[in-house]
């Protein structure tokens, strides 16, 4: 496929219990792609399968054509729970994944600076985790995941924990995010709203064992709009397809 970054084909199984059938797509150069799911259809597992974290019972991950390896590609992480570290600034705590290979001093700060810039964070550089906000704590673990440069950014249920209205902020930021640095993103959500305002095409997987329940384009411009009619139509089609079986 033309400008193909990832290619999945997968089935997984934990003994008898069989949570992946036969997951076969791809994911393009800079796309945001948003998998949704209802809870227990395995997404996590999903992105832990994409990550070479758990090894699939069958078939393979591929990113530019070579086997996913988290030693060679460049993998991001957010997950749901901000992850900082209670004894690092944010200053620090962006750093570290940067210090672990071997950047110079120099090049460190210059990163760092430029990736609080993005994420909204300068002039919170000193502040510890006890000291911001849970929507600011996830800004640092976005802004960690990013500084490396991601080959693949991998975002699991990121703003499930926040408040409605930090949610939707954050929602905001990462779109804006996304379009300064065209990453390519798998982002894992349970909210459709969320899907439809980020993603460029929607997966939604079936409970498990969990198959592609549909596929779906998002073309609609950007920022979206909550209340476009379009936008409303696409959500109704995205929840007809996630509440079957439900
Ligand atoms: N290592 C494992 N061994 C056995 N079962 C597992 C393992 N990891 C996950 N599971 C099971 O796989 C199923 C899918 O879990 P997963 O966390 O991927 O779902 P999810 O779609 O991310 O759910 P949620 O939206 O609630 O986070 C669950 O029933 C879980 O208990």
């Amino acid at each position: 496929m033309d400008g193909e970054k990832l290619r999945v084909e997968v089935d997984q199984t934990f003994g008898s219990f069989h949570v992946l059938d036969r997951l076969n797509f791809s994911v393009k150069e800079n796309e945001f792609l948003c998998l949704v799911g209802p809870s227990g259809s395995g997404k996590t597992v999903l992105l832990q399968v994409i990550a070479g974290i758990v090894p699939p019972s069958k078939g393979k991950v591929t990113m530019d054509s070579e086997l996913v390896n988290p030693r060679h590609h460049k993998l991001g992480f957010v997950f749901q729970e901000p992850s900082c570290l209670p004894w690092r600034t944010v200053w620090d705590d962006v750093k570290f994944g940067l210090e672990i290979r071997n950047f110079g001093e120099k090049e460190i700060a210059r990163k760092v600076s430029r990736v609080l810039e993005v994420v909204g964070l300068t002039g919170f550089e000193k502040y510890y985790p006890y000291q911001i906000s849970g929507g600011m704590k996830q800004r640092v673990a976005l802004a960690r995941a990013l500084v490396t440069d991601p080959d693949l950014l991998l975002m699991d249920e990121p703003f499930g924990a926040l408040d409605a209205q930090t949610r939707y902020f954050m929602q905001i930021e990462a779109q804006r995010i996304w379009e300064e640095l065209k990453t390519t993103v798998v982002f894992v959500t349970n909210n459709v709203e969320e899907a439809v305002y980020l993603g460029e095409r929607i997966l939604v997987l079936s409970p498990p064992p969990a198959q592609i329940r549909a596929e779906i384009p998002v073309d609609l411009p950007r920022p979206r709009d909550l209340t476009d009619k379009n936008f409303l139509d696409l959500r109704r089609q995205v929840t007809s397809y996630y509440e079957v079986e439900l």
